[in-house]
């Protein structure tokens, strides 16, 4: 996962005529950071989120999950349900590409909904710099 979250922020990088490593250094240390979600059924899905909106605060994130489905983006003030690829890898963009790029590419605002009969499981990869990197904008971004 750390390999592939590498080569996207390098193709990241090379599209926006940066050097192909740049925003990997500008990230600098790498953490590494996985959270496993666990949805429970909810008898009353309408009254209750999975998990609240909200960007993911690292460069990139690789989600894998189950064929139930349940994650949304919001786009143009709405929320999109994302289909549930059971053998791909979803790629959310992060706060910290959002910066380094000055909004080229931008973070995704997302969420998880329940329902009501089947559980869901997702496994989030978080590429992360450290809590004291300094992060900013390419300069061929400004
Ligand atoms: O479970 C999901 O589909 C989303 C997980 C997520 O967004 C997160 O852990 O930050
Ligand atoms: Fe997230």
């Amino acid at each position: 996962m750390k390999d592939l979250a590498q080569k996207l922020l390098c193709i990241i990088s090379e599209n926006l005529s940066l050097p192909p490593s740049y925003i990997q250094e500008a990230v600098g240390e790498v953490f590494q950071n996985i959270t496993i979600s666990y949805y429970s059924p909810c008898p009353q899905p309408d009254l209750a989120l999975g998990l609240q909106s909200h960007s993911d605060m690292g460069a990139i994130t690789l989600l894998i999950q189950d064929d139930v489905g349940g994650l949304e983006v919001l786009k143009d003030g709405m929320w999109i349900p994302v289909p549930a690829l059971r053998d791909g890898i979803l790629v959310i963009l992060a706060d910290q590409t959002e910066i380094i790029t000055n909004g080229r590419y931008k973070s995704s605002v997302h969420r998880a909904v329940v329902n009501a009969e089947h559980a869901r499981l997702s496994v989030a990869t978080f590429y992360d710099p450290s809590k004291s990197r300094k992060i900013c904008t390419a300069p061929a971004c400004e």
